[in-house]
């Protein structure tokens, strides 16, 4: 099992970051019925793992017993009928899913499917009428429609459901939907804390940290903790002392970015720009979400730009960003982006050099 599944904190009493928040949850769900939640904070922060606390406080050991299914579902559009797949998560008690993965679909997902999740109200084992939990993950990506829909359920279904949502940015999230949750933001985990897991981890698995080495690690990871524990294991696996000034290696999608970066500046053709799709098509099949790879390509980008056309590639990666957004195909969006920016630079090149 990798390190940052090994040692995820299983309950609310034993997480290492955002311990106030732990205790307010706690207090929340023992005090008083649990409102509809939403998480929201940037990637590795520990959303996840809060709310898989949370269950298990709620629900005790048997949140933890899950199921992994890959179900199908015949749903009735209107004049025909579409068949949705779906990847849940399910204990007795609870059932998780990423309504976002219908894509432009996403709204027969909450109109139908999540909706008669909601309607069941399962029975506690008190014999009294319990509630469900539905965690619902990127709710950040549903489309307008899918966000209505959602608000319609949450209301109609409170007695019998409660919604966890999770997402990165609570701005795309419909001010409706917010305000009918408690929300939550959990924020990045200081380089601080991050050192201090990361100590925690090096202990349990009776490593020798050599000085400053966590904190360096710790700088690295951007404040990401899963990203910093897989680091972490990365280096252990790698070299074993560790040595002081080893070296920490950066992420293999990240290095990939940087080549992809290499290939565009060393040559700007419609034949370049075809390998430089299949490649950032491999990022995507492999689950580097669209909006990390442009961001990072044009970090790579920038790093090997004159200062005077910067400017103008940041404009050009915001305005494909958006429209990314808008769409619904990412990889279009992305190759206009490398698109525009081979026209930009061999502009300047035949400018500079004739
Ligand atoms: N409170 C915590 N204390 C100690 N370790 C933590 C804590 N929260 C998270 N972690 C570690 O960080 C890893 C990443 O956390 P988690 O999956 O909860 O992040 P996330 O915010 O849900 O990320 P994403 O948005 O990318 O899914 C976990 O696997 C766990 O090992």
């Amino acid at each position: 099992m990798l390190w940052v599944d090994k040692y995820r904190p299983k309950t609310l009493d034993q997480v290492m970051v955002h311990q106030e928040i732990a205790q307010n949850l706690k207090k929340l769900v023992t005090e008083q019925d649990c409102p509809h939640l939403l998480f929201y904070g940037p990637s590795g922060a520990g959303k996840k793992t809060l709310i898989m606390a949370l269950l298990r406080q709620i629900f005790g050991t048997s949140a933890e017993k899950v199921k992994v299914e890959n179900r199908n579902w015949k749903v009735d559009a209107g004049s025909r009928t579409i068949d949705l797949e779906l990847t849940t998560l399910s204990s007795n008690n609870h059932v998780e899913l990423t309504p976002s993965d219908a894509g432009f679909q996403d709204r027969y997902v909450v109109q139908e499917i999540i909706k008669e999740m909601a309607k069941n109200r399962p029975i506690d084992t008190k014999g009294k009428k319990g509630y469900k939990v539905l965690v619902l993950n990127e709710v950040d990506k549903l489309s307008r429609e899918a966000q209505h829909s959602l608000r319609r359920t949450m209301e109609k279904y409170s007695a019998s459901c409660r919604l966890i949502l999770c997402c990165n940015s609570s701005s795309k999230v419909t001010e409706a939907i917010r305000s009918r949750c408690l929300n939550i933001r959990i924020n990045a985990p200081s380089e601080e804390e991050t050192v201090k897991v990361l100590e925690f981890i090096g202990k349990k698995e009776n490593l020798q940290l050599p000085p400053g080495f966590a904190a360096r690690i710790a700088e690295k990871s951007n404040r990401n903790l899963r990203r910093a524990i897989l680091s972490f294991e990365t280096c252990r696996v790698q070299q074993y002392p560790f040595e002081n000034n080893q070296a920490i290696p950066p992420m293999d999608w990240e290095e990939y970015i940087s080549e992809i970066a290499t290939d565009i500046m060393k040559e700007q053709s419609p034949k370049r720009l075809f390998q430089v799709r299949g490649k950032v098509y491999e990022l995507l099949i492999n689950c580097i979400p669209p909006e990390i790879v442009l961001k990072r390509l044009l970090h790579e980008l920038l790093k090997k730009l004159d200062a005077e056309l910067k400017h103008e590639v940041c404009h050009w990666a915001a305005y494909y960003e958006h429209r990314m957004h808008l769409g619904q195909k990412a990889i279009f969006h992305i190759e206009a982006f490398v698109a525009k920016f081979m026209s930009i630079y061999k502009g300047f090149l035949i400018a500079t050099f004739g």
